[in-house]
C-alpha cells in the first residue's frame, strides 16, 4: 500500500530543522510527532527513516539532487524516503519525480568519488584518511552508515540469559546471544519492546553490547565503592549495580540533572538498591573532594564527539567541527583527573569514550598517565583475560561496528599504585 501524501512533506518539513543543526535529530523527530499526534505510526516510521538516510547520506545525495527540480529540501527529502521504503511506495509525487528517483536509483554507489561513498564531512575524512587508509576509512564510513542491530542486556538479579532468550523466542522476536558481551542479547529485528513483560519487569534493559562490554571491564565486585562519573540516563550504572550483585554503594555522577533523572524509572525496573544519583555542579565540586581516595572502581565515560554512534545518530558527524571536539579535550582531560582523585591506592579508574579520534581517546589517556606517576597502565588484553572476553586487544580496549558490530568504543584501564 502507498504512503500517504503528506509523508513527503512531512519529511520534508522536520528536515528542513533537523539539517539546521540547532539540536540532536532524535531529539527534534519526537518533538515533531508530539505536535503532529495524527500521523499513523507507518508514516512517523517512514518519515524518521527517511530523515535518518539524508543524515547518512548527505553528500551522495546533495550530488544526486542536483539533476533533479522543485524545491531543494523537497529533493533530499524524496531521496531519503525513496531509499527507505522504495520509490513505489511514495504517495502524492509527480511522474516526473517518479522518473528522476528510478534514474537515481539505477546509481551504482560503488563507483562514485571516495568522499561522496563515505558521507563523512571532508575534516573527519582526511584525518581518518590520514590515519587508517582510503580503504579502511570507506569500510568503517560503510559500517557507521548502516543502521545498529538492537541489542539488550540481561539484568543479572532477575534472570538468565538462557530463559531470557526462551521467552523472546516464545514472543516470536528472533534473536541470539551476543557474541561477546556474556548478558548480550542480539535481536535480528527491532520490536517495540516497552510492553513486553521481560522489559517492564526490569529483566532486560537496551544496551549496545558495546556499552555492555564497557561496564565489563570496569570489573566492579560485591561490596565495593564504585563511582559511575558521567552516569547521564545509567545506561553503565545498572549494568555495574547488577555487577555488584546490588551490594556495595554505587554513586552515579553527572553535571546534568534531566539525565540523571531518566535513571529514576530504569533504577525502578532494575531492582537495584545500591545507586545513589548525585548531581554535581562540575567536575570538582565538594561532593567529589568529600570522597578522594575512597573508591574501589571509577568509570569516566567522558562527553566526547560520538562519532562512534554514528550508527545511530549520523547528524553528529553534521554537528562536529574541528573546534567542538578541541574543546571536548579539554572537559576530558580535567574530567579525568578529577576522577582519579577518588581511586584508592590498589583501586582502577576506567576512561571511555565513544570516539573514534586518536586525541580524544589514546591522546588523553598517556596525557593523563605522563602527569599521574601514580597510576599504571592495565593493558586491556589483561583485563580481558580476568573478565574471559574473547577479544583481541592490546593496551586499549578500541570496539568498531566494521569489526565488531559494535558501536565505536575506546577504554583505558589504569591502576593506583599501594
Ligand atoms: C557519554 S555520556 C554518559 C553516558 C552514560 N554513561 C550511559 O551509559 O548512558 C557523558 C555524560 O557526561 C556528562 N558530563 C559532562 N560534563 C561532566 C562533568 N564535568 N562531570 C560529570 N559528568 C559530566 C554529560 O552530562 C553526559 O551525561
Amino acid at each position: 500500500m502507498r504512503l500517504h501524501p503528506a509523508v513527503v512533506s512531512h519529511a520534508e518539513e522536520v528536515l528542513r530543522e533537523v539539517l539546521r543543526f540547532t539540536g540532536p535529530a532524535d531529539a527534534i523527530l519526537s518533538r515533531y510527532f508530539r505536535e503532529h499526534p495524527k500521523l499513523g505510526s507507518r508514516e512517523r516510521h517512514a518519515v524518521a527513516e527517511g530523515v535518518y538516510a539524508v543524515l547518512r547520506n548527505k553528500l551522495a545525495y546533495a550530488s544526486f539532487s542536483e539533476s533533479g527540480h522543485g524545491p531543494a529540501m523537497r529533493r533530499l527529502a524524496l531521496l531519503g524516503l525513496a531509499d527507505v521504503v522504495g520509490t513505489d511506495a511514495l504517495g502524492g509525487i509527480s511522474p516526473e519525480e517518479g522518473e528522476w528517483l528510478r534514474r537515481i536509483a539505477q546509481i551504482d554507489r560503488a563507483v562514485l568519488p571516495v568522499a561522496l561513498r563515505a558521507n563523512l564531512p571532508p575534516w573527519l575524512f582526511e584525518k581518518l584518511v590520514a590515519r587508517d587508509g582510503e580503504a579502511a576509512t570507506l569500510q568503517l564510513a560503510g559500517a557507521l552508515n548502516q543502521p545498529a542491530p538492537l541489542d539488550l542486556r540481561v539484568n543479572a538479579l532477575k534472570a538468565k540469559r538462557e530463559d531470557v532468550l526462551a521467552e523472546l523466542a516464545k514472543a516470536a522476536i528472533e534473536c541470539e546471544p551476543a557474541p561477546y558481551a556474556p548478558l548480550g542479547i542480539r535481536l535480528k529485528k527491532k520490536p517495540a519492546l516497552q510492553n513486553l513483560p521481560l522489559f517492564k519487569d526490569g529483566a532486560v534493559e537496551v544496551q549496545d553490547e558495546g556499552s555492555q562490554l564497557l561496564a565489563q571491564i570496569v570489573a566492579a565486585r560485591r561490596g565495593e565503592m564504585v563511582a559511575d562519573f558521567c552516569a547521564g540516563a545509567g545506561g553503565k550504572t545498572l549494568a555495574l549495580g547488577a555487577a555488584m550483585r546490588n551490594t556495595g554503594r554505587l554513586y552515579a555522577f553527572d553535571v546534568s540533572e534531566k539525565r540523571l533523572s531518566k535513571l529514576k524509572p530504569r533504577l525502578a525496573r532494575s531492582g537495584l538498591s545500591n545507586v545513589h544519583p548525585v548531581v554535581i555542579a562540575h567536575e570538582n565540586d565538594a561532593k567529589i573532594k568529600r570522597l578522594a581516595g575512597k573508591i574501589d572502581r571509577v568509570l569516566v565515560d567522558a562527553p566526547c564527539s560520538g562519532l562512534g554512534t554514528l550508527r545511530r545518530n549520523p547528524d553528529m558527524k553534521w554537528r562536529q567541527t574541528p573546534e567542538s571536539v578541541c574543546e571536548l579535550n579539554g572537559k576530558q582531560t580535567s574530567i579525568l583527573a578529577s576522577a582519579a582523585r577518588l581511586v584508592k591506592p590498589g583501586g582502577r579508574l576506567v576512561y571511555a569514550t565513544c570516539s573514534l579520534l586518536d586525541e580524544e581517546n589514546e591522546a588523553i589517556a598517556s596525557q593523563f598517565l605522563a602527569s599521574h606517576p601514580d597510576f599504571a597502565l592495565v593493558p586491556m588484553k589483561d583485563v580481558l583475560q580476568e573478565q574471559k572476553i574473547a577479544l583481541e586487544m592490546q593496551d586499549y580496549l578500541k570496539l568498531s561496528p566494521q569489526v565488531h558490530r559494535t558501536d565505536g568504543f575506546f577504554a583505558a584501564v589504569f591502576e593506583r599504585r599501594k
